[in-house]
């Protein structure tokens, strides 16, 4: 109980609660029927914008078609409510399904465009669902719409209109947020939020981001579907309206007005889109400017909407203590590879161009198990395009990686990861919003085989979570930063964000570690200690390839080194042969200091 006392404590949950207790007494306090009707077009609106936090909160991208899935959803009721007379157990599931199937065949090949593109595309959708529904007279009833719509039965079950309807909307809405709730929580809600704020580091610990996105893209079609079949049974008559361009825009205002992500948000968005012209009605002719002024402000005062600033100053006015750490949960090490003698990463002969530029020029070299390989060369010598090779970010021209003797160069970047070759980025890529912890308890994804079913389903306490936290404390612990977990990445020193990045990549238990250059931004006793943790991994079994320009950090750390030079090997051996060979002096590392004969 007092764990439970103590939840409902934490953060602005007190508000929130409040806040419900509110809704629940104004919509026992109604009794016009017209300010019945406003509350539940506030629950339908509440219902389409909880929906579209999916696609456009947790996934990042401007999809313009959450109104046209709210208006497929309204006509398939309209139409089998008013010429099939379809109770609501057809009319509801129906109105979900049509718009999930549209929003499955389109995904395809619109979720693949970036930003303007794809918002562009799903405008276009729109607009030809809106030509469909006028052209198809027979079907839709065309300009003049549908009408005689029945009200919502289930199972030969009337609801009534008014209050029947506005609980029925309500319980809708509940049941919503839960769904919400569940899904945007834990390992999968980590996961959307690390591939909407950087999907490069995403796929780079496991994450198959083009699949979450489709996950939220269908997620937010059902929700609109709903939401539309809805307010079908409660208007009783649907016309093009509902297909058309403002039901969108009223959607997307609600959704910056009350926070992307947050679930309360959708609702108080919904309160204030359908309220506040209502309220501002007494200055009369200027209730329209008074409104849009009203809207405006608050878009710009709470950049995250109203419930991301109401967030925001509760972390100001009462910060929190950080919530305990839970108990560090040691990771398996790769002993059983120790001394094993082979290769284990094979390049042969790759080659990379950019236009003109060959980055890459037939670049061969081999990876030993448990081996420390330097990757040094002057700048723009192709070394981080070799990484990126490897790990699938960039696809090899010509030529081949091997891991294990497995070909992976046409594998996607998510796929590599999740077969045992983790990496850190030259500019860091870390999620500055979410705690250290968190950041690397994410790479556990794969590992605690998260996704959907798992979110909704079994995982109730958010077991793999806890699990994942443990697993990030004792890799932070490993790295000596475990002082750092609580506090947001984005607010950390360089040198400390590098070693979150190192942790993050050994949360993958790979057997390749792939740095670029992880001294960059450490004072020298943070290089000797680094060094000193990275030769405790790869005694461990670990395999790690370094880029790097700190020659003092890197030639005691590794056991031998490849010099690139205009993307071609032109040196390979100890660090002894390498400080000493010719080539590399006069490509990269210049004559030793000292006196000169
Ligand atoms: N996506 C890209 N598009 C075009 N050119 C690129 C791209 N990525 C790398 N290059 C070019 O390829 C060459 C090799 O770049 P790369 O980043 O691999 O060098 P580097 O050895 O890692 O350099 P540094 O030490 O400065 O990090 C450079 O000339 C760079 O401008």
């Amino acid at each position: 109980m007092s764990n439970f006392l103590r939840w409902c404590g934490a953060g602005i949950r007190p508000l929130l609660i409040l806040g419900v207790l509110g809704l629940v007494l104004w919509a026992t306090t109604i009794s016009s029927a017209y300010q019945m009707r406003l509350f539940t077009i506030v629950g339908i609106y509440a219902l389409l914008a909880l929906g579209y936090q999916f696609i456009f909160g947790h996934a990042g991208a401007l999809a313009l078609t959450q109104g046209s899935f709210f208006g497929v959803g309204a006509y398939v009721t309209g139409i089998l409510g008013s010429r099939y007379g379809l109770g609501g157990e057809y009319t509801l599931l129906l109105s979900v399904a049509l718009p999930l199937a549209l929003a499955a065949i389109v995904a395809a090949p619109v979720l693949r465009l970036d930003s303007h593109y794809f918002a562009l595309a799903t405008l276009g959708i729109g607009q030809v669902l809106l030509l469909v529904a006028i052209a198809w007279q027979d079907l839709t009833g065309g300009s003049n719409g549908l009408s005689g719509i029945p009200g919502l039965s289930v199972l030969g079950y009337e609801i009534k209109k008014g209050p029947g309807i506005m609980i029925a909307v309500w319980c809708c809405v509940a049941a919503g947020a839960l769904l919400s709730w569940r899904i945007t929580r834990g390992l999968y809600g980590a996961a959307l939020q690390i591939s909407r704020e950087n999907p490069v580091a995403a796929q780079a610990i496991g994450i198959d981001t083009a699949r979450l996105r489709y996950a939220t893209f269908l997620l937010s079609a059902m929700f609109a579907g709903l939401a539309g079949a809805l307010y079908a049974h409660s208007i009783r008559v649907v016309s093009v309206e509902a297909l058309e361009f403002p039901i969108m825009v009223a959607c997307l205002t609600i959704t910056v007005l009350g926070g992307r992500t947050h679930i309360a948000g959708a609702i108080l968005g919904a309160i204030l889109i359908v309220n506040l012209p209502e309220w501002f009605r007494v200055m009369e002719k200027y209730y329209l400017i008074a409104y849009g002024v009203a809207l405006l402000a608050a878009i710009i005062v709470a950049p995250y909407g109203l419930i991301g600033l109401l967030e925001q100053w509760r972390a100001k006015l009462w910060p929190e203590r950080p919530a305990a750490l839970p108990e560090p949960a040691a990771l398996p090490d790769k002993s059983p590879v120790v001394g094993q003698a082979g290769t284990l990463l094979e390049v042969q002969d790759v080659r990379k161009r950019f236009g003109g530029l060959k980055a890459l020029d037939g670049v061969s070299f081999k990876v030993a198990y448990g081996e420390i390989l330097g990757l040094i060369g002057p700048n723009g010598s192709g070394k981080t395009t070799m990484l990126n090779v490897i790990t699938g970010i960039y696809r090899a021209d010509t030529g081949s990686v091997l891991l294990n003797g497995e070909a992976i160069h046409e594998k996607a970047s998510f796929t590599i990861a999740g077969s045992g070759i983790a990496r850190t980025f030259q500019n860091i890529n870390l999620v500055d919003d979410m705690a250290v912890l968190d950041n690397v308890a994410v790479a556990r994804y794969g590992f605690e085989k998260a996704g959907l079913s798992q979110a909704l389903g079994a995982d109730w306490h958010e077991a793999a979570w806890q699990r994942a936290r443990a697993n990030a404390v004792y890799l932070l612990d490993a790295l000596g930063i475990a002082h750092t977990a609580s506090a947001r990445a984005g607010g950390l020193a360089y040198g400390i964000k590098r070693k979150v990045e190192i942790a993050r990549a050994l949360a993958l238990e790979p057997s390749l570690l792939l740095l670029d250059e992880p001294a960059a931004g450490l004072n020298e006793d943070e290089q000797i200690d680094l060094a000193d943790r990275l030769r405790t991994f790869s005694r461990k079994g670990l395999s790690i390839l370094v880029i790097e320009h700190n020659m003092p950090f890197l030639m005691p750390l590794a056991q031998r080194i490849i010099c690139l030079d205009h993307g071609v090997v032109i040196a390979e051996g100890t660090p002894a042969e390498i400080r000493a060979n010719p080539l590399v002096i006069e490509a990269y590392l210049g004559a030793p200091e000292g006196p000169q004969p």
